[in-house]
């Protein structure tokens, strides 16, 4: 049969998948087509929510987003039976957050957390340290994008990160949010806590990025943007999930061997550090005409062994609690085991609280944020508003 998977295209997605169903299709003589879709997650849900909607019978298998299961989980079949036994190896608390009333909405194929990536030669040649707050953040990118550029390296930007109006913002501001120490947004139990001094000072601290330490273009960077600029030499720091880990070791990268990686920092005096919980799952679609087989293939995607290849050859992190010991992985990947902790200690963001309405939540969040960054309303005024937004959206029932 021809199965049908849609997924966003990162990094090296579309090589790597080659590699990593070749052994399925060749057991069960099946083929599968991967249909490329954005980078964004954002613009994903939105295409996958339409095509859902209308019941799109062409595609057989979601990858789909850790925020998404409760949102998605009426257009997607039950797999809760059938994956009962592969679950067990599986970290419970990511098993947990694909499953909604007691359906298992998706298969986990990867987790997520974030690091700060940054450059010894550089950080050496300056006498720099790695730095633990957002304020020696700061100071050291600009230390040291001020020193290269007076010695000719007109490109340089002391710090990249994701700041398009998109998901992506939501998890680097949740980020300086809660290492601030101001809450995580909307907390689990539903308050909504993201108009608060702490939260103010930390949005107002990054509002002096663009145009000084990282480029105006930051506010339209996405993580391949951020990526680009780093992998061919031309930022001290960036803020980025793991898969940017094996390609900037890779033999065409400008920073191979010249970069290090540690937890975000913290900020306002407070000493916790947040790195937002990422990851991706794969889901079977309840309009696919093919579904026995769709199983058969997520059932493979989420196996130690395709999750092995996607360690190997991605850096992506393992949701199987035993591929953490696992020898290769760990030559051939270090943050891997390096980020166990930092993901097992990761915020959520609020989709289990806020249940169907996460998206409009997160929207307006990054809305807010991302006026914050353009000049446009200081984020004292923009988390005011922010939080009478979304008091409506709550008194409308979540
Ligand atoms: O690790 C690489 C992945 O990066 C993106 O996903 C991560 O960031 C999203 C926000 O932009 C977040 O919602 C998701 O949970 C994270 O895993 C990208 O969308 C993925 O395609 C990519 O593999």
């Amino acid at each position: 049969e021809y199965i049908t998977l849609a997924s966003g295209i990162t990094g090296s997605r579309v090589e790597t998948f080659k590699a990593i169903v070749a052994p399925w299709e060749k057991a069960t003589g099946n083929t599968v087509t991967l249909v490329p879709m954005p980078a964004s997650t954002t613009d994903q849900f939105g295409q996958y929510r339409l095509w859902l909607a209308a019941g799109n019978k062409d595609i057989d298998l979601y990858q789909t987003d850790v925020i998404w299961a409760p949102q998605l989980a009426d257009q997607f079949v039950d797999l809760a039976d059938v994956a009962g036994e592969l679950m067990d190896s599986h970290f419970p608390s990511i098993v947990e957050s694909q499953t909604v009333n007691g359906k298992l909405v998706a298969l986990p194929l990867y987790t997520d957390a974030p690091a700060l990536y940054y450059r010894t030669d550089l950080l050496e040649k300056h006498g720099a340290t790695v730095p633990e707050t957002w304020e020696e953040l700061t100071a050291t990118a600009q230390m040291v994008q001020d020193a290269e550029r007076a010695q000719g390296n007109a490109d340089l930007w002391g710090f990249v990160w994701q700041g398009n109006a998109y998901e992506g913002l939501t998890c680097n501001a949740l980020e300086w949010v809660k290492s601030f120490g101001g809450g995580q947004i909307i907390e689990p139990n539903g308050d909504i806590s993201i108009n608060n001094p702490k939260a103010v000072a930390a949005v107002e601290l990054a509002a002096s990025w663009p145009g000084t330490i990282s480029p105006e273009g930051v506010l339209a960077y996405k993580e391949e943007e951020a990526r680009g600029v780093w992998q061919t030499g031309n930022a001290v720091f960036m803020r980025n999930w793991p898969y940017a880990y094996g390609l900037g070791n890779g033999e065409d990268s400008a920073v191979k061997g010249k970069f290090g990686v540690t937890t975000l920092p913290t900020g306002g005096g407070h000493d916790v550090s947040a790195a937002t919980l990422g990851g991706w799952n794969i889901a079977v679609s309840k309009y696919s005409e093919k579904q026995e087989t769709a199983i058969s293939l997520a059932m493979y995607l989420a196996s130690p062994e395709a999750q092995k290849t996607r360690a190997l050859l991605g850096s992506r992190l393992p949701t199987i609690v035993s591929l953490y010991e696992d020898a290769e992985i760990a030559a051939a990947a270090p943050i891997i085991p390096q980020w166990k902790d930092v993901f097992l200690q990761a915020v959520p963001r609020p989709s289990a609280p806020t249940k169907g309405d996460y998206n409009e939540v997160s929207s307006k969040f990054w809305s807010a944020v991302h006026n914050t960054l353009s000049g446009d309303g200081t984020a004292a005024e923009n988390l005011e508003l922010l939080e009478l937004d979304l008091t409506d959206l709550k008194g409308a029932g979540w």
